[in-house]
This record gives structure tokens, sequence and C-alpha cells, in this order.
């Protein structure tokens, strides 16, 4: 730093006074910053020399002196050291082992079956290729007989013309064909006689084994090198080794100044931290970049390192390790591209229930390992461009609910087109779909009853004992008493913006959706939203900011990136704009309390989620939990193509008669639905509205000028309780 001369001037001596008066010596700035940059700074003191006291211009060390720069000691280190796994990981993993094992089983399996369909042909071609082979043999021994290898040497010295080295040669060569005759000789008569025996002695089974053996082996020795018989039953992927070098070849291509100059010098540039290992289904290389290049340029260039690798994008993985600095790179590189890998089966596709306070497998990672997620105590957000899985997520995550019987779904389709019915129809309590003004008047009903619920909720919680409720919030233990009504609440709402843009209760949405995500998650109320357009307006800055879990499949920029994943998400490296246009169902999630993870969401297609739906209703159906819309869908199923009592009293009881009498009521159903209600007594219909929680009770008419009591009913009675079973407040 300059300073004009007299402002330098005034500086050095507002300086000096000021070390003065603290009693320290007075330093010359610039030169102390110089003696940073000196190139040998002098041996440090352990304490400075009186004479550099009195030097002003004498440079200052900046570097603590050797022993205390060291750092910490060898126990503190030791207490500070990151121990590597005795066993690794995915050989710890039983699921991974079998897959393993299932791979290597498949693999002997087909080559077995591949090569025994193809055996005959093989036989054949042995068989017509074993005389080729039989003259092979028998030009081989007597090249060998006559000591051919060695004839080269003979006329070498021939032309030499050196008689003496050719003497030698040939002395040696006669004694060699003479003894080498002698044993062929001896071995054809064993041969032949060893044949004759067989052919008289032998079973039938040992000759044609041995005759067969024979013409096997003349016959493989009759073939030619570019026309092998037996061909591979499996081409295996060259899915090569990971080495240093590829890897710094890969580093150095990436265009990193930092890493190009330290290459172009000759160093590495790249600074491996453990050896290149297995690690589930590819390989596993850990390091240090250079100083000031971060693991999110690296990842920024990844489409450049898949290039440098020769890997396609799919295998190629570069990640930063939470826990250290950021230019702490952990490079993991697939076998297979990840959107072709085989998935593993979702373990609840077939069978198996649900804890939702429990954590429950929804998805894998690269390397095939399961990830969980615990639904309880969360509010999600699901973003992601059309058409990359974003409904198959949320769709999955409701499933899950569903499989905990204790769970009450609300599930609202905005988008229309039906993705969520597989569980709306069959275990939902509520459930709505399209955008149309009775499906938002449905939803908002919902919305409100839930905001309700919500409260109620934290009233019970507050009431109950610590020793009960020890950490204010809805336990498993809890959920299971229905006397509380603290079971989980499952909402979730595919194209969420439609609510949230509505433009006459939009706000009021956003206002009770803020409202369940802030408290929802202790009072056991979940919220999912999922939404195609991540902006402000879809997605309400208050959600996005209180959402425990995120799941971020491929977005096209920086703020949607930021808006689902977190602020800064982008800039600390994780991207998911990253994901290829194929990479569906693969996506960052954030919760758990950990780092951002890739995921690749199990695949549930429709007819999966109508199985595994109708497994959850069959679990509810036997805990009695099931209820409201799917309850309604059932009791029409077992009634056939049905009649709707209430709507009917509604249709024939205009909203000007708020009291009716039972026989005027069933006179006019009989002359809406004869088939149905011809015959109906006053005393049907109070029978059949009980169930409706309706009462019949005395209604007062004047009739010519009398005042007449019969029995009869109200007509908001019969709107409340269709409001109550459908969510719909405007019934009536
Ligand atoms: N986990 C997955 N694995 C493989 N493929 C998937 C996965 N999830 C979804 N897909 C495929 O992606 C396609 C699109 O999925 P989905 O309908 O969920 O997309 P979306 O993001 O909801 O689209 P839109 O915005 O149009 O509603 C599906 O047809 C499905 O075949």
């Amino acid at each position: 730093m300059k300073h004009p001369d007299d402002d330098s001037e005034l500086f050095h001596r507002l300086e000096a006074e000021m070390n003065a008066e603290s009693g320290a010596d007075v330093v010359d700035l610039d030169k102390a910053r110089s003696a940073r940059t000196a190139p040998e700074p002098p041996a440090p003191e352990p304490a400075p020399a009186p004479d550099t006291a009195e030097d002003p211009t004498a440079p200052v060390p900046v570097d603590q002196p050797a022993p205390a720069a060291a750092g910490p000691g060898y126990l503190g280190r030791l207490a500070g050291a990151r121990r590597r796994d005795v066993i690794p990981l995915w050989l710890r993993s039983a699921a991974e082992l079998k897959t393993a094992v299932g791979w290597v089983a498949r693999h002997y399996a087909h080559a077995t079956g591949y090569h025994a369909l193809r055996a005959p042909v093989y036989a054949a071609r042995l068989a017509l290729q074993a005389p080729t082979g039989a003259a092979r043999f028998v030009g081989g021994v007597l090249r060998w007989m006559a000591d051919r290898e060695g004839e080269p040497v003979r006329l070498a010295a021939v032309r030499r013309e050196d008689a003496a080295e050719y003497l030698k040669l040939s002395r040696q060569r006669d004694g060699r064909v003479r003894l080498r005759t002698l044993a062929a000789v001896l071995g054809m008569f064993t041969g032949v006689g060893a044949a004759l025996a067989l052919y008289v002695l032998a079973p039938g089974w040992l000759l044609a084994l041995t005759v067969g053996a024979v013409t096997m082996a003349l016959g493989a020795a009759g073939g030619r090198a570019d026309d092998p018989v037996v061909h591979r039953a499996v081409e295996l992927p060259k899915a090569t080794k990971l080495t240093s070098d590829i890897v710094l070849r890969a580093l150095g291509a990436l265009g990193i100044p930092a890493i190009s100059q330290a290459q172009a010098k000759g160093r590495d540039g790249f600074e491996f931290t453990a050896p290149i290992t297995r690690d589930g289904p590819g390989w596993r290389a850990e390091g240090n970049l250079p100083y000031g290049v971060t693991v999110t340029d690296v990842i920024e260039r990844r489409d450049r390192l898949a290039s440098g690798l020769r890997r396609p994008l799919g295998c190629v993985w570069p990640e930063a390790v939470s826990e250290e600095h950021t230019g702490r790179l952990v490079l993991w590189v697939g076998d297979q591209d990840l959107k072709s890998a085989r998935k593993p089966a979702w373990p609840l596709a077939k069978s198996g229930a649900v804890d939702l306070f429990r954590p429950v497998p929804y998805g894998s990672d690269q390397r095939g390992r399961w990830v969980d997620v615990t639904l309880m105590f969360i509010a999600g957000v699901i973003g992601a461009i059309p058409r990359m899985g974003k409904t198959f997520l949320l769709r999955l995550l409701l499933l899950i609910a569903a499989l905990d019987p204790r769970a009450e779904l609300h599930t609202y389709d905005m988008k229309g087109t039906g993705d969520l019915d597989p569980v709306g129809e069959k275990v939902s309590h509520r459930h709505g779909v399209g955008e149309e003004d009775e499906t938002i008047q449905y939803a908002l009903a919902d919305f409100r009853a839930l905001r309700e619920e919500l409260r109620r909720r934290t009233k019970v919680i507050r009431s109950l004992p610590r020793d009960i409720c020890p950490e204010s919030k809805v336990t498993s233990e809890l959920a299971d008493k229905r006397s509380l009504g603290l079971h989980p609440i499952v909402i979730g709402v595919d194209e969420c913006q439609v609510l949230f843009e509505h433009s006459e209760h939009g706000k009021e949405f956003e206002e009770i959706a803020t409202d369940l995500v802030k408290r929802g998650p202790a009072t056991g109320i979940v919220l999912l939203l999922a939404t195609q357009r991540p902006d402000a307006k879809s997605l309400p800055t208050g959600i996005s900011a209180n959402a425990g879990a995120r799941w971020c499949l491929k977005v096209m920029g920086q703020t949607e990136n930021d808006m689902v994943l977190g602020t800064s998400s982008y800039k600390r490296g994780v991207r998911a704009t990253m994901f290829a246009w194929g990479d569906k169902g693969l996506h960052y999630f954030v919760g758990e309390g950990a780092d951002a993870r890739i995921v690749s969401a199990a695949f549930v297609d429709a007819p999966g989620a109508d199985a595994i739906a109708a497994r959850a209703r069959t679990a509810r159906e036997k805990a009695g939990r099931l209820s409201g819309y799917a309850l309604g869908q059932a009791s029409e199923e077992a009634t056939g193509p049905a009649y709707d009592l209430l709507a009917d009293i509604l249709a024939v009881v205009p909203a000007k008669e708020a009291k009716v009498w039972s026989e005027t009521v069933t006179e006019r159903l009989a002359e809406l639905r004869p088939e149905v209600y011809a015959g109906w007594e006053p005393d049907a219909l109070a029978a059949a509205l009980k169930p409706h929680g309706i009462t019949t009770g005395q209604v007062g008419r004047r009739v010519n000028g009398k005042f007449v009591n019969r029995r009869g009913i109200e007509r908001a009675h019969v709107t409340a309780a269709v409001a109550q079973r459908d969510g719909k407040r405007d019934a009536g």
C-alpha cells in the first residue's frame, strides 16, 4: 500500500505514538510487510534481539518459530485423525452383496446357456478340423524329430564356412535326432498299444470318450487363429480402471489455470489423500485441489471432466466433502451411466408397512445404496422443469405415507391428469383433481379445516403432561392414541402454483400453507408441495424458506435451483442444473439433517402405484382407519351405481324451505327417482338419515288455518352433513 509522502509521515508518527503508549516496539510496517514476501526470511529468533528492537529498519519475522508452527502434537493429530473403515461400506451392505452375487450368478448362467446351445456346432466344427489337427500334429512331431529348430544355426555356420562349428553342430544334431526318433517310435508303439488295448478291453463309453477327446483335441489343434470355434458369450464392458494418471489427465483438461499451470511445471496439480478404491459399482478418488481451486469449479466443468475421463456424463460425479475444506474433491466414477444402470427394486413395492416416524428408503444414490426419508416433522417442496419425474416423486412419497395406516392423506392433483388417483381414490381422506372452481372450493374448505385442526392439535399438545409429550411434538405413541386425534396428516399438492396464484383465494391458500409449513411438522401435519415453476409466486418465500425437506430434479437456472434447494446452494456447488434431460427421477435431496445428496427416486409406475395403494387400503380397512373420500368411493362401489340420498334431498328441498315434513320429502324423492324411493315411508327416511348424523324432529305447519305438527327434517342439517362428508362448505 502506498501513502503520499506527507500522509505516510503522519501515519508512521501516529503508529509510533500508539505503539509507544502500549509499550510495544516501533515497527516500519512497509518493511515488515516486505519481510513477509522476502524469499528467505532470516532464521526466526525465539525473542526479538535487542538490536532489532532498536533498529526500526530491521525486518520482523511474521511466521511463528518452528515448534509453534508445527500445529497440534502427535496426540492432537491422532485425536483429529479420520479413520478409514476397516471393512468398506459396500462390503457391509447386504443389499450390495446380494446385487453383486446376483450379477455373478446371472453372468455364469447366461454363459452356460449360451455355450450349451452351441455345443453341437462346436463338436461338429472340431470334428471337421480334426484331420487338419492330425496333420499338424504329425508334421510337428516329424519336425521335432529332425531337429528343425537348429537348422537356421547350422545354415549360418555353412554360410560362414566355419567347418569346426558346423561339425560340432552336426554331431549334436545326429545325437539329438537319434534320441528323438527313439522316443517317437517308443511313443508310437505305446500309443498304438494303448489304442488297441482300449479297443479290445475298454467299455464302449470309455472308448467313445477317448475317441471324442482325441478328436476334439486334434480339432482344437487344427483351428485357425482368426476364426475361433468358441466365441465369447458376454462382451464385458471396458470399464477401465480409474488410475491416478487418468484422474490427473482429466483434471488437467478442465481449463482451470491453477491445475494447468502446475501440470505445465511438471507437478500433479492434485494431491491424492487416499488410494483410489472401488466404492460400490464404481471407483472413488479423493484429494486436494490446488490452493484457491474449489470443488465447485470442478462441478461446473463436469462435462469436460467426463470428456477427460473418457466416460459418459452419467458416470462422473464430483462431490465436495462437507467436513473438509472447499478444495477437497471426491470423484466417484461409476462403471455404468446412472440412468442406464439397473436400479434395485424398491423394498416396499411388494410388501411391508411404514411407520412414518421412522426413516423409509425411497431412492438410491449413485452407488446403489438406499437413501431414507422420514416424512414426519418435515414440510417438503419438490421442484423441477416439466417431465422430469416430479409427480412420480410426489406420488412415491404419498404412497409411503399411505402405507402407514394411521396417516390421513389429503391429495390434490391440480394438473388434473389423474396421476395421484391411485392414492387418492383408494386411501385419501380428501382428494381433488383439476383446477376447476369446484376443486378449488373443495381444497379451500379442506385447507381451512386443516388450519382449525392445526390449532386444535397445538392445544392438545400443550395440554398433555410433560412425561407423555416431552418435546411438545407428536410422537409415534401419541399418534397411536385415537382419542387424541394426533395421527399423521399428509397433504400432497401437485402443481401447487395453481392454488397460490388463484386470483381470489391465492392469498388465503398461501397463508394457510405457510402456517402448515411452520407449525405443521411439530403437530404431525406434513405438507408436500410440488411445482414445475419454482419462483416466488408459485412457491411463496414463506413456504420455500421454511421447508425442511427439498427435492430438486432438473431445473434450468440458478434462481429455481436456490428456490428449491435453499439460498446459496448453487454457489456451494449443489446444482440441479447439471442433470441431463434423460435423468428422470434423479434429484438433489436436502433433508434428514444431511448435506445435499444425489438420489435416484425409486420408479413406481401407475399399475405399481395401484397395487401398493390397494395394499395400503386393505391395511386401513383392517385397522378401521379408512375415511372420507376413499370411504365414500367404497360405499358407492359396494352398492353399485347408486344414488346420493343427501344430494337428492337437497335437490328436492329448495333453499327457501328451511324445514320440511318427512312425508313431503319421501313424496318428492319418489317422484325424482321412483326406482329407488318409491314406497319409502317417513320411518325409512329417518333410518336412512341416521348414519349421516341427521335426526328427524317435530316440524309445525299451518294447514287450512290449523297448526299441524309432524316429523320432518331441517335442510341446514343436510347441508352440514354434506359439507362434513365432502369438505364442501357451500354444499347447499
Ligand atoms: N424415478 C424415476 N425413474 C425413471 N423414470 C422416471 C422416474 N420418475 C419419473 N420417470 C419418468 O418420467 C416421466 C415424467 O414423470 P412425471 O409425470 O412425474 O413428470 P413431471 O415432472 O410431473 O411432469 P409434468 O410437469 O408434466 O407434470 C414419467 O413418464 C416416467 O416415465
